[in-house]
């Protein structure tokens, strides 16, 4: 990983000339992919290069599906991209692209971004699509920096992806609401988030939302451990109890944890709620929108500086890129003393 932008800049040798740049956006739809792609089209355009639209992600690449503008050229420009940085979802569509998972569609892909003369590549997506993009340089001599775009962040390369924030304050709002409930009926919630192989949204979300757990994929979920811890806040006079439940956590999501806490003999009367797809709609925090604009940015200076093979990231505000493998072969931990924190406030 290299540390400063201004490393990174000198790292590579400068070329200043204009290129053609392919922007998508790919894999689950994140709030503030529309920042990022302003941004990619305003700093590629303010350099003097030229921004080309893909639609639909890798399947757009396929397809030669790309974006046109108002004369119906496959062009995006600065006025193309008013009015999205308050948009959530992306105005370039996003897909999950079977075809490109096999050796011909990534071949396909390669071949018609040589056909279009698009130099290089902006993929804004999670780690799999960065999975796809290491494939594509094997077969493609442009150049590909993509950016973060997921709610789940993650992502080793990056403290925090571009849809993370929105997504946190979507679910503890939802919590908020809960919570009435909660108390009003003395009741146990067990609220379920996304996060396929990460628990970063539950246990940010546990943590704002003042819930007493979160049971996330990277630590055990101890049945017994848990009906004692609650049967001990009962007795101190707790009357409600929100747990945040990450989707892949091993002990299965909320319902599944539901049916334990029962078999267990917990005593509080318990309900399920699980958030869904909200999580990944709305408009984007002024973080996500802020992040988006800097990692855009940071993404076409890169390209302008030589880089390929990378994604560009914000470590200890600072831009980074980090090579596309370390993206996906490795598992961002949770921060230990974010969870021990969890446990602190739960007394
Ligand atoms: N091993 C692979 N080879 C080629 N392409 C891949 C590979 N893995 C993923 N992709 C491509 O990347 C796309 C996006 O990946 P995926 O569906 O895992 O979402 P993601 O980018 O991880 O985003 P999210 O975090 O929102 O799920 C896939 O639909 C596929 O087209
Ligand atoms: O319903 P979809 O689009 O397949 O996405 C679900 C997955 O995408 C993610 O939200 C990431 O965007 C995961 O946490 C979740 O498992």
């Amino acid at each position: 990983m290299l540390s400063s932008s201004c490393d990174i800049l000198s790292w590579f040798s400068k070329r200043d000339l204009a290129v053609r740049i392919g922007v998508f956006c790919s894999g689950g739809d994140a709030p503030g992919m529309n920042a990022c792609v302003r941004s990619v089209v305003r700093s590629a355009t303010a350099a003097g290069h030229e921004v080309v639209g893909i639609n639909r992600g890798y399947q757009g690449l396929i397809d030669q599906n790309f974006f046109l503008n108002a004369k119906q050229q496959p062009i995006m420009g600065a006025r193309d991209v008013s009015n999205i940085i308050q948009r959530g979802g992306t105005i370039l569509r996003s897909a999950r692209c079977q075809r490109f998972m096999t050796d011909e569609g990534v071949r396909t892909a390669a071949e018609n971004l040589r056909q279009h003369k698009i130099d290089a590549l902006v993929p804004i997506g999670g780690n799999g699509t960065f999975r796809g993009s290491a494939e594509l340089v094997k077969h493609w001599d442009g150049q590909v920096v993509g950016c973060p775009g997921t709610i789940d962040n993650d992502l080793i390369g990056t403290d925090f992806t571009i849809g993370f924030s929105t997504a946190v304050e979507t679910a503890v709002d939802a919590i908020d609401k809960l919570r009435d409930t909660a108390e009003s009926h003395e009741r146990l919630f067990l609220v379920e988030v996304m996060g396929r192989h990460s628990g970063y949204l539950a246990l940010y979300t546990a943590l704002a939302a003042g819930a007493e757990i979160a049971c996330v994929p990277e630590t055990p979920t101890e049945i017994p451990g848990i009906v004692a811890h609650l049967s001990q806040l009962q007795q101190t006079g707790k009357k409600s109890i929100i747990v945040v439940v990450a989707e892949g956590d091993e002990e299965g999501g909320a319902l599944m944890l539901a049916e334990k806490l029962q078999r267990a003999e917990c005593t509080f009367a318990t309900r399920t709620v699980i958030l869904g797809h909200v999580q990944r709609g709305g408009s984007p925090s002024p973080d996500d929108r802020m992040l988006a604009t800097r990692l855009g940015d940071f993404a076409v200076k890169s390209i302008g500086a030589g880089a390929t093979g990378v994604m560009a990231g914000e470590v200890n505000s600072q831009c980074v890129l980090t090579p596309f493998e370390k993206t996906f072969t490795e598992h961002k931990q949770l921060p230990q003393a974010l969870i021990d924190l969890l446990e602190c406030m739960s007394n």
